[in-house]
């Protein structure tokens, strides 16, 4: 797989959860059928500092991920990120918040094709910053309520368009879903980022199309 396509760029961004995703059959499965839903990105997030269940799911999902030619973003953790690298895996990108490390090192460590990604919440400065420190894209929100992370800090939507100057793919998230997504891709949003939209029922496969088609309705 290559990442130098421009596929990435554009459209729905799945990111796991370990409450809703517990195992690893259930982790697997729900995003193999996300997978074939059809993804943007696919990130990793698991915050359980098991780091021998880390490792392996990041490496199941890192091989699942390569089969559909699709990113997958690994959550926090540049070492992860670059043991995966290391052990062969293609498409291993890298998401880091405010306090996850610093986004330059990571840019140097993993290397010029990595895709990288910042949290940049209601800050048009933080983003400004994480580009020059070489990010792939950068994620405000959250926009709307979100039970995955209720205390996240909030944003107005007109910042996405007010990021459009950066050049840079934008990312939405908190509290994307059939309701929200339209007007967070109207409003600027290149990706849209969800867990509960995405993870949070029983049909992985049907939420996600039906996600993309309320998408495609509105492209370009
Ligand atoms: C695409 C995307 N955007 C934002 C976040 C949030 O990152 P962070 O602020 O570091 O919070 P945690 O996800 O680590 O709880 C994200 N993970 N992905
Ligand atoms: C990780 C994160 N960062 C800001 S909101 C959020 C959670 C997104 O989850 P959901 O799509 O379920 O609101
Ligand atoms: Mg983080």
């Amino acid at each position: 797989m290559t990442t130098d396509s421009m596929a990435w760029q554009r459209g729905l961004y799945a990111i796991t959860d370990a409450t809703l995703l517990p195992d690893d059959r259930t982790l697997l499965n729900a995003c193999d059928a996300a997978l074939r839903g059809g993804l943007a990105l696919l990130q990793y997030r698991d915050k359980s500092g098991d780091d021998a269940r880390r490792w392996r799911q990041a490496a199941a999902l890192a091989s699942l991920c390569q089969e559909h030619a699709v990113p997958l973003i690994i959550n926090d953790d540049t070492g992860l990120a670059l043991r995966l690298r290391d052990a062969g895996f293609a498409g291993v990108g890298l998401h880091l918040g405010q306090s996850d490390g610093e986004l330059a090192e990571a840019r140097q460590r993993l290397g010029g094709e990595a895709l990288i990604g910042a949290t940049c919440h209601a800050s048009l400065e933080l983003a400004e910053r994480a580009r020059v420190e070489g990010v792939s894209y950068v994620a405000f929100g959250r926009f709307f309520a979100s039970r995955t992370k209720p205390d996240a800090p909030p944003a107005p939507l007109a910042l996405l368009a007010q990021a459009a100057h950066l050049g840079l793919p934008r990312v939405a998230i908190g509290g994307i879903n059939e309701h929200s997504a339209a007007s967070a891709r109207r409003a600027g949003a290149d990706l849209l980022a969800s867990v509960e939209a995405v993870f949070g029922g029983s049909d992985v496969e049907a939420r996600v199309r039906r996600l993309n088609r309320q998408l495609a309705a509105l492209s370009p």
